[in-house]
């Protein structure tokens, strides 16, 4: 029989921002029972698809918008996926299910409530800016000034690490390193021996991210001012490493600005594995405290389960 269930006979939709890759299936009419083991066996790399996680297309309820309905590789439901979010966007507009030309802005619906994303058309292809919303940080406040609010044990580094939780509002926990060597060494294990351990343990399991801040430049997108620039490793909740994680990069980019001090710059070119985004951060008094996320985004094929 069959491991993929309700998707047997189904043309789903592969495609990737920054190389964190997504399975998509259309449902308009909001049928289809997704089973943690169906999306399971869709995501395994050796007998499924494979990819780091399953995005169905649904109309969201009561609204006029679409809903990304985010599942983890193994099954299990995160709050938000950035990079998800954009290839989403780029699903629905490559399909004629919205019509989004250069410039403008479409609602979607997410877990964690709708979120505005704007597309711009480039030689290179289109780029997607998504509000990401209000970050929180779960240590208080001081977190934020001490730079660090948990203590994190990695395979493959000496000694433990400070760690700093950031939600977005899906649960990070992010580590400063110091330089490539250790990012390149440290070990990066969802579960078994050497999985990483956090003190205190985070109740909701949590993304990790490794972060090496790698100084200033200047910034293209802007006449005046500099971008900060970090290179990170994600072992994301639910999935294992990735090659990106867009909650993740905007964790990272709050907490190389934190790390910073005051004259830290509020916008971040952020280089992953599979390749690179940019986050602008807002938060000035009586401003809603926000992130935008902006990168490319992906179709890859199209494929039939059997
Ligand atoms: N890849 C995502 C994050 C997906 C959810 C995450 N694994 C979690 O469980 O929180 C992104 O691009 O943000």
């Amino acid at each position: 029989m069959s491991p993929f269930g309700a998707l047997v006979g189904r043309t789903v939709t592969t495609g990737h921002g920054t190389q964190n890759d997504f399975v998509l299936v259309a449902d308009p009419q909001d049928e289809l029972e997704l089973t943690p083991d169906v999306v399971a066996a869709v995501c395994d790399r050796h007998a499924g698809i494979g990819a780091d996680g399953l995005i169905r297309v649904v109309p969201d309820e009561g609204v006029e918008r679409w809903f990304m309905d985010y599942r983890n590789a193994d099954g299990s439901d995160a709050e938000m996926c950035g990079n998800g979010v954009r290839v989403f966007v780029h699903y629905l507009r490559t399909t004629g299910l919205i019509d989004l030309p250069d410039g403008a802005t479409v609602e979607i619906g997410t877990r964690s409530g709708p979120r505005a994303v704007t597309v711009t058309d480039t030689d290179a292809g289109p780029l997607y800016t998504v509000d990401m919303g209000e970050w929180s940080l779960p240590g208080g406040e001081r977190a934020l000034t001490e730079g660090f609010d948990v203590i994190v044990e990695i395979p493959g580094l000496d000694g433990p690490r400070a760690g700093l939780r950031i939600d977005v509002p899906n649960p990070h926990t992010v580590v400063a390193l110091p330089d490539d060597a250790a990012l390149d060494e440290a070990v990066l294990e969802l579960a078994g021996p050497r999985a990483p351990r956090y003190q205190p343990a985070p109740e909701s399991g949590t993304n990790l991210e490794l972060a090496l801040p790698l100084g200033e430049q200047a910034d293209p997108g802007a006449s005046s001012g500099t971008l900060g620039v970090v290179r990170m490793r994600v072992l994301e909740r639910g999935v294992g490493e990735t090659r990106s994680c867009g909650t993740g990069t905007c964790a990272v980019a709050l907490a190389a600005r934190a790390w910073g001090g005051s004259e830290a710059p509020d916008s971040w070119r952020v280089i992953v594995p599979g390749g690179e985004v940019r986050v602008d951060i807002e938060d000035k008094p009586g401003l809603l405290r926000r992130v935008l996320l902006t990168g490319p985004a992906v179709l890859t094929a199209d494929v039939t389960l059997r």
